[in-house]
């Protein structure tokens, strides 16, 4: 199957890395643009995929064309494929950009796909919500869940729920960014060095990742078994509730959702 990506930032190379690695293409089938010679020459030699200078190219050449520029770009973009649009399908990755707002620059036959996928994609771990227009089969939407597979998880949602996800996965990783950053920093503030700090920090968000996802249990259920009775932990759990942590975070993600609707 022919993929084409239209852009190749940090987004396309997870895709493409994870599609390379899943088999799920050959090099030979995975084309990139890129607006200068210089980046043409890295998709070629880091990558080992084709390398387009114009995106109708992309377009012409893919089965699947993700769409993987900024929002800001869209406009433009969309009036350069324009002219390419037959039964290709594409996938749009950006926050904001309605299937209908697809589709009046696309045409009224476009098959489209909306996703909001994640960064922790470049390891093989993000999350990708996935709609589609009435255009796409249930086949051909099966086809694009497969190769955003090869990078995380993947699951089917309500157009209405896309803007929601940005706030809760698209961009909740720099959210837990901070908080790595924060715990470290009190380490660091206690003696221990940055690096060990990190490595502590970001082992023990994981794990409790993991073990969320792998028990099923409730979060609350799960902070309870930490914090022993006049133990330490419910110290911090004590402070964490009086700076406003469940607050700050409900109202930082909503703002990202109002964002989102607004781009
Ligand atoms: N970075 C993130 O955490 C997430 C990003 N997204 C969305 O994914 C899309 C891509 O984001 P990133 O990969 O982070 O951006 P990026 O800035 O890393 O990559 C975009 C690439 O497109 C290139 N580009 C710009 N205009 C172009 C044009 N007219 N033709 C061809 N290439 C062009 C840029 O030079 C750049 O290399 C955006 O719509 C973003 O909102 C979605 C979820 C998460
Ligand atoms: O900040 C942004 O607009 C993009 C969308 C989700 C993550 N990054």
């Amino acid at each position: 199957m022919k993929i084409g990506f239209i852009g190749c930032g940090n987004m396309a190379k997870a895709m493409i890395n994870g599609i390379l690695a899943g088999n799920l293409a050959s090099h030979g089938e995975v084309m990139a643009s890129a607006k200068t010679e210089a980046t043409r020459q890295k998709i070629r030699e880091q990558l080992g995929i084709l390398a387009a200078e114009s995106n109708r190219e992309v377009a012409e050449y893919a089965q699947i064309v993700f769409l993987a520029v900024k929002p800001q770009f869209f406009e433009e973009v969309l009036a350069e494929i324009r002219p390419a649009v037959r039964q290709q399908i594409f996938v749009s990755l950006a926050p904001g950009k309605t299937i209908a707002w697809l589709q009046e620059r696309l045409g009224d036959g476009a098959k489209i796909i909306r996703t909001m996928p994640n960064t922790p994609a470049m390891v093989g771990a993000g999350m990708t919500a996935l709609c589609k227009n009435e255009a796409v089969t249930q086949e051909e939407a099966a086809a694009v869940c497969a190769l955003c597979d090869s990078f995380g998880k993947t699951e089917m949602v309500s157009e209405s729920m896309i803007d929601v996800v940005t706030g809760v996965s698209g961009s909740s990783p720099a959210y837990v960014f901070m908080f790595l950053e924060a715990m470290a920093d009190a380490a660091v503030a206690d003696g221990m060095p940055r690096a060990q700090a990190y490595r502590f920090a970001a082992q023990a968000v994981m794990g409790s990742a993991k073990l969320m996802l792998e028990t099923g249990e409730h979060p609350g259920v799960l902070k309870d078994m930490v914090c022993s009775p006049a133990g330490t932990t419910i110290e911090a759990v004590r402070v964490l509730e009086e700076k406003g942590l469940r607050s700050a975070v409900i109202e930082a993600q909503r703002a990202c959702v109002k964002k989102a609707k607004g781009l």
